[in-house]
């Protein structure tokens, strides 16, 4: 059985209090509440990473950054090595996420170093992949999605392939409340599985956790997580809200 998770990224949102209070919260609500086996990770600003740790050591809630450099260390002024990460308890990484790729220019090659340095210091990477509306309306988006996949991940070995995690944000559904029908969803998904069947063999795809990212909320995470090949989410909005992050967590 693959691995369930539901991952918040926090974004460039909380104060260092807001996040060490919001980080408490879902902590013991998961203590409370979660019965599953679920992964959940949170993924706050670099700033709050440390403290966060701390809070969640212990518990069932394990701890992401959004992005790493690509090389291990040197004059790159403003940036964060995934050793750094490692070393105030990051377990997971969200790389080549859509606002990364249109804001900072990220493309596919340089992800693929990225997702290499991770998987070399242990860090998950929390593989982002989506198409825009326009691609979607020309109907290029399966091809699209295929492509990213390919051209950042498929030079890994079947056991580094085997360590990520990939997630499906189709942008015009980020941050929009609109949210991917589970119809749209899970093609998706399953084409995503397919194609890493084409590389890897069925027994690779069917280890793989492909999460649903995208405008998804307490009251449209049940629905979407009961599509087979949704395996959880990559929540933005409503990870900023303990209680919406739980209930959230809670939907499988
Ligand atoms: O980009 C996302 C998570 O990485 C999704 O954001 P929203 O949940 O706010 O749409």
């Amino acid at each position: 059985m693959r691995k369930k998770i539901v991952a918040g990224n926090w974004k460039m949102n909380k104060t260092f209090e807001e996040g060490l209070k919001l980080a408490s919260e879902v902590v013991n609500m998961v203590k409370d509440e979660v019965k599953s086996d679920a992964g959940i990770v949170l993924c706050p600003p670099f700033i709050e990473l440390h403290a966060v740790s701390k809070l969640v050591e212990g518990s069932k809630v394990a701890l992401g950054a959004q992005n790493c450099h690509s090389k291990a260390s040197g004059a790159f002024t403003g940036e964060v090595s995934v050793e750094m990460l490692k070393s105030v308890g990051a377990g997971y990484v969200i790389l080549g996420h859509s606002e990364r790729r249109e804001y900072f220019n990220e493309s596919n090659q340089f992800l693929a170093e990225k997702v290499n340095i991770s998987l070399q210091n242990g860090l998950t990477p929390i593989f982002c992949c989506g198409e825009t509306l326009s691609q979607r309306e020309k109907g290029i988006h399966l091809d699209f999605v295929k492509s990213q996949l390919t051209e950042s991940l498929f030079h890994l070995s079947e056991s580094d392939f085997l360590k990520v995690v990939i997630a499906y944000e189709p942008i015009w559904a980020i941050g929009t409340g609109v949210t991917a029908t589970t119809a749209q969803a899970q093609e998706m998904h399953a084409i995503i599985r397919d194609h890493i069947k084409s590389k890897y063999g069925a027994k690779v795809a069917d280890a793989t956790t492909i999460l649903y990212g995208g405008s998804c909320k307490p009251d449209n995470a049940k629905e979407l997580f009961a599509c087979p090949d949704v395996d959880g989410g990559l929540i933005g909005g409503a990870s900023l809200k303990a209680r919406d992050f739980v209930d959230i967590v809670k939907s499988f």
